[in-house]
């Protein structure tokens, strides 16, 4: 099978690479990008097979006419099943949201719900320019499908709660290491799985640290909730003395010399545990939209990228976002650090585009965020036909400040195109809502009842 697109304009985020090319193709061979490069250095590229030596023949043939083809953005922080609880509780601070709302209408999902409401957040997704997430949620067998019939690309944690609970522990962590077992690698390798410890307040350091050692044995990543608020910091420093941070630093938590370490939130940083995270390799996702809604606080960002801290972007759940929109995202987090640090050079847009496609990328799968040869297929086409893509004097620009996500018009992962001139191939997106819809208002009303 292959793709041939041509006349795009391609932004490759390669930085030992190409760069931008102005007038561009990319040619697709089964899973992997297998040619690069500017149309006016070959000539022709018909895309038939007339065997003219500078043309390129192709299964498939997009004129992109002038689209964006950048590589698929990364959401590196979320909770698919929680697409369900949209708006179900908004306006709340994250402890009084968590304790009285989310938790007791969780405590009430089942495995249908979270088939469902992974399968409309994977449609979320598709329609807005994701190829790739990292989630951390409950019944994740039914993430795990719902990603191999989407076709995108997802890597999965079971999230883990214990309280201090030795034998609620020993529970998580078997259902963590079942995930682990029956689906690290599966869907073509699409699917990929870490072990989701969910907090340093809900999780205790012992339990901790047998999740990393579990995490090592395995050899896969770790994905945690650090530092999102003020009432965080200030619990782990009356019952621990020190920030959650250094708590886990105490069992050698931050070390990535095994296993990558992604850090959700990372707001209340100090000085030295941004200097902790840079040395120590630590992956940050920043979710702005979540931070502010919740009123968490805003990260140091431009500090942290500064530092060397590797970040990367997520948008949190539905039930604190309340989409998956990673455009809505990277504009956000481009404001909020320049109003943060009252600053308009912090958090450039092309810093924020790296965010979400390179370093979101490289945590997911080393493969993707980056277009150029060798690398997996993983990317979309971003329609610049439409008043807001005119004029465009900066891409970068133009993708943080003024695209939209209802303007990505094709998605291509692991070679497989999954949305064609906005049409969606591989689901049917009316039966998804309806069913999604059902099992959003059967929830409610089960948590009602209680
Ligand atoms: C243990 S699975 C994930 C768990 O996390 C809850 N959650 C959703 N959003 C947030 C957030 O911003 N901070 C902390 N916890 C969050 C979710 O409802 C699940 O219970
Ligand atoms: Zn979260």
């Amino acid at each position: 099978m292959s793709i041939l697109i041509k006349n795009a304009y391609i932004v490759t985020m390669d930085k030992d690479g190409a760069g931008e090319i102005p007038n561009g193709f990319l040619l697709i061979e089964n899973n992997l990008i297998s040619k690069i490069g500017s149309i006016d250095s070959i000539g022709d590229i018909s895309g038939d097979n007339s065997g003219d030596a500078d043309s390129i023949s192709a299964d498939t043939v997009i004129d992109a006419g002038g689209a964006v083809l950048m590589p698929g953005l990364s959401n590196t922080h979320t909770h698919l099943g929680m697409t369900l609880l949209r708006g179900y509780a908004d306006d709340m601070a994250l402890q009084s949201w968590l304790e009285t709302k989310i938790w007791p209408a969780e405590a009430n999902l089942t495995a249908e719900d979270v088939y469902y409401g992974s399968l409309l957040g994977c449609l979320e997704m598709i329609r807005s320019g994701t190829t790739a997430f990292c989630d951390m949620y409950f019944f994740m067998d039914e993430t795990a499908k719902a990603v191999d019939a989407a076709g995108i690309r997802g890597c999965l944690a079971y999230g883990m709660i214990e309280f201090g609970d030795l034998e609620k522990g020993n529970k998580e962590i078997a259902m963590n290491e079942k995930l682990v077992r029956d689906w690290q690698g599966k869907a073509g390798g699409r699917i990929t799985t870490m072990y989701g410890p969910h907090a340093p307040n809900t999780c205790c350091q012992s339990f901790i640290k047998r999740v990393k050692e579990a995490a090592e044995r395995d050899g896969v990543g770790v994905h945690i909730h650090v530092l999102e608020t003020e009432a965080e910091l200030n619990y782990m420093k009356e019952n621990f003395d020190m920030c959650s941070v250094h708590h886990l630093d105490a069992v050698d938590f931050w070390n990535t010399s095994k296993v990558p370490i992604l850090a959700a939130h990372s707001v209340w940083m100090s000085d030295g545990d941004i200097r902790l995270f840079a040395e120590k390799g630590v992956t940050v996702s920043h979710n702005p939209v979540s931070n502010m809604k919740l009123a968490s606080g805003i990260a140091p960002i431009q500090k942290m990228l500064d530092a060397g801290v590797k970040v990367t972007l997520g948008t949190d759940g539905c039930a604190s976002n309340n989409n998956l929109n990673m455009f809505e995202e990277m504009k956000t987090a481009a404001l909020l650090q320049k109003v943060g640090t009252m600053d308009p050079t912090a958090l450039p847009a092309k810093a924020v585009v790296e965010m979400a496609t390179v370093n979101g990328g490289r945590v997911i799968d080393s493969m993707t965020g980056v277009l150029k040869a060798g690398n997996k297929a993983d990317m979309i086409l971003v329609d610049t036909s439409k008043a807001n893509a005119t004029p465009i004097f900066d891409v970068y620009s133009h993708l943080v400040y003024s695209a939209a996500a209802s303007d990505v018009k094709t998605m291509i992962v692991d070679g497989k195109i999954l949305m064609q001139d906005y049409n969606v191939l591989v689901m049917d997106e009316k039966e998804i809502m309806k069913k999604a819809n059902e099992c959003a208002l059967s929830l409610a009303e089960r948590a009602k009842a209680k």
